[in-house]
């Protein structure tokens, strides 16, 4: 069914508001549940995401047993069975993470054929560090159909240096190298606190990984790893655009347990911005001022500022007084939102991989399209501070990484309506919008 959010923008957001397990940590942590030869892997703070059922979809076609109850939010895995080694492009497709699988599958089955993913609305997102990662531990891959197949009798460790800190390629040869025979060095790896827990789960289930979190990774291979229980960090990038929907709104918002050193970037930019952020051992506070000051962001891999916050950050500096700056420098075209805000009033230049934001904004509502998942918040949040209704459709990239956003923003005081596309009427007035919103409390 397809749907659409519509917002009646104009309300502050106040009061508390709870994130989920980080999506982007989940995944990885997922796919490593492949490596484990006995016992059962419990996860739990698991996100009830369409990306988290994408990746067991995948692995419950690599005969993994898999049960996820939703009201705990815990999923049990037992990857002990006989494993199949092939991921169909039905769901690579539909997930690039999936890739993540290649790696364990590889160390646990010494092979593994997974769907060659393709590009997608962010860029144009090769794989090759991955590959080069498992050649150099003594992989051999061949393309053909569409399919990666790679092929390993024996993985021997080595010393691997990633010509960049690439977060899938981290972990994909992190989990392939706990398995391999000796030592394994990786230089140059990614930081992101989804390493990190990634490394601390691997850790759990026998595997001896030591320094994510730092530029170089070791890894002394083992024999073999079992299940583990973990449970899965905090998504800093909810956390993060519920910390710009509160700053825009000119709100108070308690993000409860979001880790503050997972944000540091977006906070320093916040507080350069005006807006008050209150740490505390509850979460981070986020206290909006009436006007906003114009400021210039980069991307970077972690701890700099990350490309998962720039489409929500760009419709901050949008509303912020005089010209911000935007520069991405992680993917290629990750601007596709900015021409659907340009429908809401937005005024920007782009050159190349910078834009340049002319603020302050008087956003309209307007119907708009997201064209990825953060574009898709980055529409939402435009739409708080818009007059009138906005509608937002293709939701089916919202809910790969959000869970019930709209219910989280109406508890906050938004008023925000989740509707069929085919049921609603064309024309949305104070009243029907009333009824609406009250049919869904
Ligand atoms: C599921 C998940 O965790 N997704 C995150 C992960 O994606 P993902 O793991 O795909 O991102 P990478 O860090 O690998 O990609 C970053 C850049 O490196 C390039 N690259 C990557 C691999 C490779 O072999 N060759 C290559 O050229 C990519 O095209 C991109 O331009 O990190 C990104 C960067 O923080 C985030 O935006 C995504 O939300
Ligand atoms: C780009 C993202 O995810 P993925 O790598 O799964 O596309 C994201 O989470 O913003």
């Amino acid at each position: 069914m397809a749907e659409k959010l519509i917002i009646h923008g104009g309300q502050r957001l106040n009061g508390t508001v709870n994130i989920e397990g980080a999506k982007n940590a989940v995944l990885p942590i997922l796919a490593a549940s492949l490596l484990a030869s006995s016992g059962q892997t419990v996860l739990d703070n698991v996100p009830i995401l369409s990306d988290v059922f994408t990746m067991n979809e995948v692995l419950n076609r690599l005969n993994v047993d898999l049960a996820f109850d939703q009201h705990s939010k815990t999923i049990t895995l037992d990857a002990s069975g006989d494993l199949a080694f092939n991921a169909p492009l039905e769901y690579v497709s539909k997930m690039r993470a999936s890739i993540v699988v290649l790696g364990p599958l590889l160390a646990r089955l010494g092979r593994a054929r997974v769907a060659m993913p393709g590009g997608c609305a962010i860029g144009s997102r090769p794989i090759d560090l991955h590959l080069k990662g498992f050649e150099a531990l003594g992989a051999t891959i061949t393309q053909h159909d569409g399919y990666i197949e790679a092929v390993a009798p024996k993985l021997v460790g080595t010393q691997i240096y990633l010509d960049f800190p690439s977060v899938g390629a981290t972990q994909n040869i992190m989990m392939a190298a706990t398995l391999a025979e000796g030592t394994t060095i990786i230089d140059n790896v990614a930081r992101e606190p989804e390493i990190v827990d990634l490394a601390n789960a691997l850790n759990k289930m026998g595997a001896r990984v030591v320094g994510a979190g730092t530029e170089t990774i070791r890894i002394e291979g083992v024999k073999v790893m079992h299940g583990c229980k973990h449970s899965i960090i905090q998504d800093r990038i909810e956390a993060g655009t519920f910390m710009v929907a509160a700053a825009i709104t000119g709100g108070n918002v308690l993000i409860k347990n979001a880790i503050p050193e997972h944000n540091k970037p977006l906070i320093s930019k916040l507080e350069e911005m005006g807006v008050k952020v209150v740490e505390s051992d509850m979460g981070v506070r986020i206290i909006g001022m009436p006007t906003l000051k114009a400021t210039s962001v980069k991307t970077l891999p972690y701890p700099g500022f990350p490309t998962d916050m720039q489409a929500q950050m760009t419709v901050l500096q949008l509303a912020a007084q005089g010209t911000s700056l935007l520069t991405e420098t992680v993917f290629e075209n990750r601007f596709m939102h900015l021409d659907e805000l340009r429908r809401m009033n937005a005024d920007f230049r782009i050159e190349g991989q910078s834009v340049l934001l002319y603020g302050p904004t008087a956003f309209n509502g307007a119907e708009v399209a997201a064209s990825d998942l953060r574009a898709a918040a980055a529409l939402v949040i435009a739409g708080l501070v818009a007059t009138g209704y906005t509608k937002v459709t293709n939701l089916k990239y919202l809910d790969r990484g959000y869970y019930k956003f709209h219910k989280k923003l109406c508890g906050l005081g938004a008023e925000v309506v989740r509707v069929d596309t085919e049921k609603e009427n064309e024309v949305i007035t104070p009243d029907s919008f009333a009824t609406l919103l009250a049919q869904q409390a």
